[in-house]
């Protein structure tokens, strides 16, 4: 008998993947409530998709009680002619259910999959629009795998309970009771007997399941342990055969993490074994055959029971357990898979937006102000601290220091990629928490050395600057940023799709690009964080004619790792541990003879040697 087909069930008898254990890592598990909150927008969709998939799993129930009382009737009236009306009517009624069954079956699932595909659209629309709220720096540290995570596994998750779980657990349940309820008709006794069996099953797997606990969460780490390694072979390779390894160690890594596996999950199958054997044996058809027959012939001997009132125990109370037992305990494991996702979507809606000023001001200039600039990421450890500074339109200000010194900490600040904790970064005059952050990201234009390219045209690349350019002004961005003969030698010019690490261009190609991009956006202020790697001297003398061009006449901030490049700049700051160790210009710091002049020897001998 079939309970619904909306249910993924496994094979009868197969255990459920491990529950996570007390003691491994959970994920947050959504309260009832707030999850029907959250499903607001389709709550009455689900009601309706769980009712219809009751009904028709009771309506399914109908053929197999038919079959039941046709037999009772042949067995038991006086002749032919006396059953042939109740016959017929059992029939036509176990016809009627099959035909109902499948139209509610069909609805149920219309319905169940249309309320799917609404939340789904709905849940990514209020992702989307959150992600679009949340501070730049919030994607720049953890978020971009919370994001991954919440559009794809949280989402199939949902999808699995939307369309599959809630309509398969709720025809379980029903043909459950109208099951059970035709049987107690018929004889309680032999009823509760008949449930005795798979009940036990039910109490055996979960005993057996608590014992296992152990092993469980020895699995879900070695589980944890493969992903991390191939996650880290599959990240590591390129950089392992850069240095003429072949990534021996970290497939070794790999290789001990499945062994670890293999183990737990032998010695997790061997703990389970009887329980699963007890499980699959009291759960079976066979079983139940065997007791309901016994049982039933018992009583039939005693004079308890009207042989033919065996019929409805043989056609119905057999296939019960093993229809509805699967889609029961496997319902409520996707019920708790989904909490958990829908507890992890929850958390990331629920993430504090950067906020938008009430009556925003608009900047009188393009002057930047640091005053008394402190930020911590953590609320512990100042990653800058008390920094003021002014930089002038039409001026480069440099800052340097050593690794950890603030510098991309301090430049993210400006275009608000995290609020600064103490003190404040104006621009013309307006702190920037003052401006609307669309304006405050027209007018800075970053240009970060993690070049991001996304797949699709050259000339979309770069028009990413400013949407509405027309071709005439894409290109001579290009031709600005250098970069337009390289675009030329491509297969499709402009139209050459490129793949998402900007594949086909050098590295000091793919940096005019976002240059080219840049000065397309036309920003006044430009925050650029100069490139670490090392470029060959055409590469990188054609980058500086492209940075030329972009700071012409603009405010520009540059965080510089090779001080060459900034010593014509018109201020130097020099951070160290966060805090503004000197400032000046490069002749004025060289006669100084602190930090900068120690950085400036180390380098230049550096280059030297
Ligand atoms: N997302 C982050 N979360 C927590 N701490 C961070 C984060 N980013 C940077 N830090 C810490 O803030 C301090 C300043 O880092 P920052 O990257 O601004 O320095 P930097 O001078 O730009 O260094 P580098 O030249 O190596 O890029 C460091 O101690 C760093 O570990």
């Amino acid at each position: 008998m079939a309970a619904t087909d909306t249910t993924r069930a496994r094979p009868p008898g197969t255990p459920p993947p491990p529950e996570r254990p007390a003691g491994a890592p959970a994920r947050p598990l959504i309260g009832l409530g707030a999850a029907a909150r959250m499903l607001r927008p389709v709550r009455a969709r689900l009601i309706a998709c769980a009712v219809l998939s009751a009904a028709a799993a009771a309506a399914g129930v109908v053929p197999f009680v038919a079959v039941a009382e046709i037999g009772r009737t042949v067995l038991t009236a006086p002749g032919a002619a006396a059953a042939a009306p109740a016959v017929w009517a059992w029939a036509g009624a176990g016809a009627a259910g099959a035909a109902l069954r499948l139209l509610l079956l069909g609805l149920s699932t219309h319905i169940g999959h249309t309320a799917d595909a609404e939340m789904l659209h709905h849940l990514r629309v209020r992702i989307v629009r959150r992600l679009g709220v949340l501070p730049l720096g919030w994607f720049r540290a953890a978020g971009s795998g919370e994001v991954k995570k919440a559009m794809t596994d949280d989402l199939e998750a949902m999808h699995e309970l939307f369309a599959h779980t809630l309509g398969g657990m709720a025809g379980a349940a029903a043909a459950l009771l109208a099951g059970v309820g035709y049987l107690l008709s018929v004889d309680p006794r032999l009823a509760l007997i008949t449930l005795a069996v798979p009940l036990l099953s039910v109490l055996a797997y979960r005993i057996g399941m608590r014992s296992s606990s152990p092993h469980a969460a020895r699995l879900l780490a070695a589980e944890g342990r493969i992903s991390a390694a191939s996650v880290e072979y599959v990240d590591g390779i390129g950089v392992v055969k850069t240095f003429g390894g072949t990534g021996e160690r970290a497939l070794g890594r790999f290789d001990a993490a499945m062994r670890e596996h293999t183990g737990a999950y032998r010695a997790w199958a061997a703990e389970n074994r009887t329980t699963s054997a007890v499980n699959r044996v009291l759960g079976s058809e066979t079983a139940v055959l065997g007791v309901v027959a016994a049982a039933g012939l018992g009583f039939v001997a005693a004079g308890r029971l009207g042989a033919a009132d065996l019929l409805p125990f043989l056609a119905v109370g057999i296939g019960l357990p093993t229809a509805v037992a699967p889609a029961l305990v496997h319902g409520a494991h996707g019920l708790r898979t989904a909490r958990m996702a829908a507890g992890h979507i929850a958390g990331l809606l629920s993430r504090p937006p950067l906020p938008e000023p009430e009556r925003p001001r608009r900047p009188r200039g393009h002057r930047v102000e640091f005053d008394r600039v402190t930020f911590s990421y953590d609320g512990a450890a100042n990653a800058v601290e008390d920094i003021s500074a002014g930089c002038e339109p039409g001026t480069v200000t440099a800052l340097v220091g050593p690794s950890g010194a603030g510098k991309s900490t301090l430049a993210a600040l400006l275009p608000r990629f995290h609020d600064v904790t103490g003190g404040a970064i104006r621009v013309g005059g307006v702190d920037v928490r003052d401006m609307a952050s669309r304006e405050l990201l027209a007018s800075v234009s970053p240009v970060f050395q993690d070049v991001v390219l996304l797949r699709d045209t050259v000339a979309e690349n770069i028009r990413i600057g400013r949407p509405e350019a027309g071709d005439d002004e894409v290109r001579r961005a290009a031709k600005a940023a250098q970069v337009h003969d390289v675009v030329m030698r491509l297969p499709h010019g402009y139209d050459t799709v490129l793949g998402a690490g900007g594949g086909g261009l050098s590295g000091g190609e793919r940096q005019r690009l976002t240059i080219a991009r840049a000065i397309l956006a036309d920003a006044p202020i430009v925050v650029l964080d100069e490139a670490t790697a090392a470029l060959d001297p055409d590469s990188e003398a054609a980058v500086q004619d492209a940075l030329a061009e972009l700071v012409a006449g603009r405010t520009v901030i540059v965080i510089a790792h090779r001080l060459h490049t900034v010593s014509g700049a018109h201020r130097i700051l020099v951070l160290d541990q966060g805090r503004l160790a000197e400032s000046g210009t490069h002749p004025e710091l060289l006669a100084r003879g602190g930090l900068y002049a120690r950085m400036w020897r180390a380098q230049y001998d550096g280059d030297r040697a």
